[in-house]
């Protein structure tokens, strides 16, 4: 696991290989099949580029852009790979699932930064390789990550507040791609 420190106190930690292939091979299937996808609406009347999934304990909603995003119940596949980035770092009742069915999907710039949000976030790759980025909001300091099968990305400490991150398209033939983003979302008492 390589900590990277970043400016303004944000901690990227990143291990390219934290799932064995033959393992990532298995949950990418299972995912695939047993995941509810949907493509959901953007701003101006586009749809999100990609399709997503949510997944995590009873009751969790998670609101972002406009759209409540309820929690399916965990399917064993999630809660095995909860279990395993638990135990590096983090705890989490929540996980958006992303498909880029290829390179014309992506992400576009922001940050997880919601206030009910904890500030430590578990991501796994599974499938095509994609350019993770990162941007500081000041300095514009821009790093690049390949985000491949099985790779592991943390953000934690300030992360959200003073970076943003994205998934650029791409024109290099990919194929699909399914990114889990694990969360923790504070539940109103
Ligand atoms: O696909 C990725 O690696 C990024 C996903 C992401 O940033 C998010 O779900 O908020
Ligand atoms: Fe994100």
């Amino acid at each position: 696991m390589e900590t990277i420190e970043l400016a303004d106190g944000g901690i990227l930690l990143y291990e390219h290989a934290f799932i064995p292939p033959e393992i990532a091979d298995r949950y990418l299937a299972s995912l695939r099949n047993e995941c509810v996808w949907e493509q959901k609406p953007a701003l101006f009347g586009h749809m999100q580029p990609r399709l997503t999934a949510s997944y995590g304990e009873a009751g969790i909603v998670y609101r972002y852009s406009g759209l409540d995003n309820v929690a399916r119940p965990w399917t064993d596949t999630m809660l095995e790979i909860k279990n395993r980035i638990e135990s590096v770092h983090g705890k989490y009742n929540y996980c958006l699932l992303n498909r880029y069915r290829d390179g014309a999907d992506s992400m576009g710039w922001h940050a997880d930064d919601e206030p009910e949000m904890g500030n430590v976030i578990g991501s796994l790759s599974l499938g095509a390789t994609r350019k993770f980025r990162i941007r500081h909001n000041e300095s514009k300091q821009t790093m690049s990550f390949p985000a491949g099968h099985g790779t592991l990305i943390l953000m934690a400490g300030t992360m959200q507040q003073f970076w943003k991150h994205h998934i650029p398209k791409t024109a290099v033939k990919v194929d699909e791609r399914i990114n889990l983003t694990f969360r923790h979302i504070q539940t109103n008492p």
